[in-house]
C-alpha cells in the first residue's frame, strides 16, 4: 500500500539551489513531480520556505539592518512572489494552489487548529494543492527560529498525513555535518530518535537556511510519534519526490512508532513551545514514565519558569533529562506553593483545588527514550 497523503517541505537551500535567488528551473522540476503524484491520486501538501530569500531578490538585495521588522518586510514582500511563482508553476500541470499562512498561535488554539484542518481537507478534496508557510509578517519569534521543519511536522499532524518529506541540500542525516566532516556517512534509516542521534545534528550552515538538521530531527520526532513516517533527502536528487513516494531507498528514513499518539496528545506534542519546567523526584519520575501515572504535587522538587494554568510544560528528572510534555492544571506560582506537599494539602495552601493530579496522565506525552 502506497502513501495516500504526503507533506513535502522545501527548504530555502533547495529553492535557491544555494544561490541568493529562487531557482525557478528547479522549482518547475519539483512542481512536475508533485503534480505527477496529485494526478496519480496521491494528495500533496507543500510547506515552502524561501519567502525571505524571494523578498531579498525582488527588492534587489537591499542593505537593511538585521532587525526583526526588516526580516518581516522581506518575508512579506517575498511571500507574494513565492506564492505567485508556485501558482504559475503548478498551473502548467493543470493544478490550482491554495495558501495557508500559519503561526504557532493558529496551532495552539484548538478552534483555529480545527479550522485550518478543515481548510486543508477542503482544498485536497477539490484536488487543490495547499501551500503552507509561516506567517512571518506577524510571527516574530518564528522568524528568529524560522523553523519550517517543525511547521511542516505540525502540518502533517494537522492533515493526518502518512508521510513527511523534508527536502534539503544534503542527501539526508549524516553521522556528522558533511560540510565540515568530509568523512561523514549517510544514515539510511532511523528507528529511534534519542540524545545520541540528536547530537549528530548541527544548525543551519548554508546561510540561507534557518532550521539546520537539528530542527529536522525535532520535526521527525513529532511526526513519527503521531504515526507518520519521515524522510530527509536532497531536494536535488533526481526524481526525489516520486522515488520517496514510491518507497524507494532515498535519503534517511525514520520509522513511525508502533502505537501512535491519539489526536489530543498529538496536539499537546505539536503545540506551543514549553513555557515552564517541573523537576520531578525519582519516585515521581518512575510513576510517570514506567507506571503511566499522573503527576502529583508531592513528586515535584522544583518549579521553573512562569506559566499559567493549561500551559504546556516539560517534566524533567533530577538530572534534567526530559521525561514528558504536559498541560499543567495549576499556574507556576500555585505549583511553587504545593511542590513537595501531599495532594490533600492543596486546598489548605491554595484555597482552591483543581484536582489531585498536577498534570493528568491524559494530558501528558512521554518523551523519554
Ligand atoms: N548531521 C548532519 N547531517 C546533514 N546535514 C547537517 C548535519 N548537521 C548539520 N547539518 C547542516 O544542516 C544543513 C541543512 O539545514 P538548512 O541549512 O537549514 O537547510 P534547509 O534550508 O533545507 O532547512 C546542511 O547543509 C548541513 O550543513
Ligand atoms: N518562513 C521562512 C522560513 C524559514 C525557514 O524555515 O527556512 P528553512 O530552514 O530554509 O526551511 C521563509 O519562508 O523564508
Amino acid at each position: 500500500m502506497g502513501y495516500q497523503r504526503i507533506v513535502i517541505k522545501l527548504g530555502t537551500s533547495v529553492l535557491t539551489s544555494g544561490s541568493r535567488s529562487l531557482d525557478k528551473a528547479h522549482m518547475v522540476e519539483l512542481a512536475r513531480q508533485m503534480a505527477l503524484l496529485m494526478h496519480s491520486g496521491v494528495e500533496v501538501v507543500l510547506c515552502t520556505s524561501g519567502a525571505i530569500a524571494a523578498g531579498r531578490e525582488h527588492l534587489q538585495y537591499p542593505v537593511l539592518p538585521d532587525t526583526m521588522p526588516n526580516k518581516q518586510l522581506l518575508a512579506a514582500v517575498g511571500q507574494s512572489q513565492l506564492i505567485l511563482a508556485w501558482s504559475e508553476l503548478f498551473s502548467i500541470y493543470g493544478l490550482h494552489v491554495g495558501q495557508l499562512l500559519l503561526t504557532r498561535a493558529d496551532l495552539r488554539d484548538r478552534e483555529r487548529y480545527l479550522n485550518a484542518r478543515d481548510t486543508l481537507n477542503a482544498l485536497l478534496d477539490n484536488n487543490i494543492i495547499p501551500i503552507i508557510n509561516e506567517n512571518d509578517a506577524v510571527a516574530t519569534n518564528e522568524i528568529k527560529v524560522g523553523d519550517n521543519d517543525n511547521l511542516s511536522a505540525r502540518a502533517a499532524l494537522l492533515c493526518d498525513a502518512d508521510l513527511l518529506v523534508l527536502l534539503t541540500d544534503q542527501k539526508g542525516l549524516f553521522d556528522a555535518d558533511p560540510r565540515t566532516n568530509p568523512d561523514a556517512k549517510l544514515i539510511s534509516s532511523v528507528k529511534n530518535i534519542d540524545a545520541d542521534l540528536r547530537s549528530l545534528a548541527g544548525g543551519a550552515v548554508s546561510g540561507l537556511g534557518t532550521g539546520g538538521m537539528a530542527t529536522k530531527l525535532e520535526a521527525a520526532d513529532i511526526a513519527r510519534r503521531a504515526g507518520i513516517e519521515v524522510v530527509i533527502a536532497s531536494g536535488h536528487h533526481l526524481n526525489v519526490i516520486t522515488k520517496v513516494a514510491n518507497k524507494e531507498p532515498v535519503g534517511t528514513h525514520f520509522s513511525a512508532i508502533d502505537n501512535p499518539l491519539e489526536s489530543r496528545k498529538q496536539w499537546i506534542l505539536a503545540g506551543p513551545a514549553s513555557e515552564g519546567r517541573l523537576v520531578l523526584d525519582s519516585g515521581a519520575s518512575v510513576a510517570v514514565t514506567q507506571n503511566g501515572r499522573s503527576l502529583l504535587s508531592k513528586g515535584i522538587i522544583k518549579v521553573e519558569g512562569k506559566f499559567e494554568r493549561g500551559a504546556p510544560i516539560m517534566l524533567v528528572d533530577e538530572k534534567g533529562k526530559v521525561l514528558a510534555k504536559g498541560m499543567s492544571r495549576y499556574c507556576a506560582s500555585a505549583l511553587a506553593l504545593i511542590a513537595g506537599k501531599h495532594s490533600n494539602e492543596i486546598e489548605s495552601l491554595l484555597g482552591y483545588n483543581y484536582g489531585v493530579a498536577v498534570v493528568h496522565r491524559n494530558d501528558m506525552v512521554l518523551l523519554d527514550e
